[in-house]
């Protein structure tokens, strides 16, 4: 229930707003400092499209540094930047020399805009570049020789995959240590932290939406035996066993993670607690019918389940977490291995309690 383009967009946001809000104070001080110098050397239209500019990062600074649409910010910034670039090119006094100026659009529009993005603008703007550079200085024969030309070229290139790459990589990266962040090492399956962020979105959809959603904490019962008698790395085995049955039972929209030690949490929206409590009973069953194969032996296992729903049971996941919990723990005392829910108050029924084995 990850959405990876959304998650990489929130990552990005602070390197970016940090990158504009230093190429902003930049422009505003390097617009007024050209534009004198082109004051002085009666260049006025470059003049004054550098103090524009110059006014205009001052605006977008204050904008900036509060704004909840950064991206759109970015654009305004950078599509007039990189064409007052392209149009001091053009003027007639400008000397070689603005051409280096060029050479910053990869790396800005890079980390400006990301890889792809980044990658379609530097390519434009390198590309119009070039084309006035060839217009303007097609009949001067010191720079259409051979090695300048290679030199521009490779040095262009050079900072457009360079900044590519690094771009790449750093998302990669952060994506990577997201992961690392939000997953329990043991299961694979994704943690509390992950819980949280995930029931923020969905409790606010739910609301929105007016849908109905349920959370779960299921626990293993009488762990501490599996442990004490087939040892600590069987016990491990037994909580990977038990993180890929509920991976396998859930949806892609549900969540499953693991609390600590042998609690796990599963967030199910759009899900009311009788619905959850079928889901629950599906997976108590599967666990008390498969038991864990270990070499020759067969470990049985069994869990208890509680259940609680956003609404009934509390608008946080703190308190539905306490709920459930409450709910789970009433299973337990009434001998384990069953379900209990709102709608489903723990009563002691006819199902046979836990295996001896573990009751020891
Ligand atoms: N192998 C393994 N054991 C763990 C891990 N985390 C917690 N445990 C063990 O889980 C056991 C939990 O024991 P208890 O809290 O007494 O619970 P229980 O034996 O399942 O009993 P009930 O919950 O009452 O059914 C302890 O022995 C912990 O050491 C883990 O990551 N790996």
């Amino acid at each position: 229930m990850h959405n990876t383009r959304e998650t990489r967009r929130k990552l990005a946001q602070p390197h970016r707003k940090a990158v504009l809000v230093a190429l902003l104070c930049i422009t505003a001080i390097s617009g007024i400092l050209f534009g004198i110098v082109n004051l002085q050397r009666a260049n006025m239209p470059l003049a004054l499209a550098e103090l524009a500019m110059s006014a205009y990062s001052l605006f977008l600074l204050a904008r900036v540094r509060r704004t909840a649409v950064l991206q759109r910010w970015i654009y305004a910034y950078s599509i007039p930047f990189f064409t007052t670039m392209m149009f001091a090119l053009t003027t007639e006094r400008a000397t070689i020399t603005v051409f280096g100026w060029v050479l910053l659009i990869p790396l800005l529009s890079h980390l400006l805009h990301g890889r792809r993005m980044g990658l379609a603008i530097s390519v434009f703007y390198v590309g119009v570049a070039a084309t006035i550079f060839l217009v303007k200085y097609h009949d001067a024969p010191a720079l259409m020789q051979p090695a300048p030309i290679l030199n521009m070229v490779i040095l262009t290139l050079c900072l457009v995959t360079f900044s590519h790459v690094y771009e790449v990589s750093r998302e990669r990266s952060e994506l990577k240590l997201l992961h690392m962040a939000n997953t329990d090492v043991l299961t694979g399956l994704n943690n509390r932290a992950m819980l949280q962020d995930v029931f923020e979105r969905e409790e606010a959809r739910a609301r929105r939406e007016a849908t109905p959603l349920a959370v779960v904490v299921l626990d293993l019962d009488h762990f501490k035996d599996v442990n004490d008698q087939h040892g600590h790395d069987v016990g491990d085995q037994a909580l990977i066993f038990v993180a890929e049955l509920i991976r396998k039972r859930l949806r892609k929209t549900d969540l499953g993670c693991r609390l600590g030690g042998e609690e796990f949490g599963i967030l199910l929206p759009s899900t009311d607690s009788r619905q959850a409590y079928s889901l629950c009973e599906d997976l108590r069953a599967a666990l008390e019918g498969h038991p864990l194969r270990v070499g020759s032996i067969e470990i049985p296992l069994t869990m208890s389940l509680g259940i609680a729903e956003l609404g009934a049971d509390g608008r946080t996941l703190r308190a539905l977490l306490a709920s459930a919990d409450h709910r789970l723990y009433e299973a337990k005392a009434m001998g384990r291995n069953r379900v209990v829910g709102p709608e489903q108050p723990a009563v002691a029924d006819e199902r046979p309690a836990p295996p001896a084995m573990l009751d020891t």
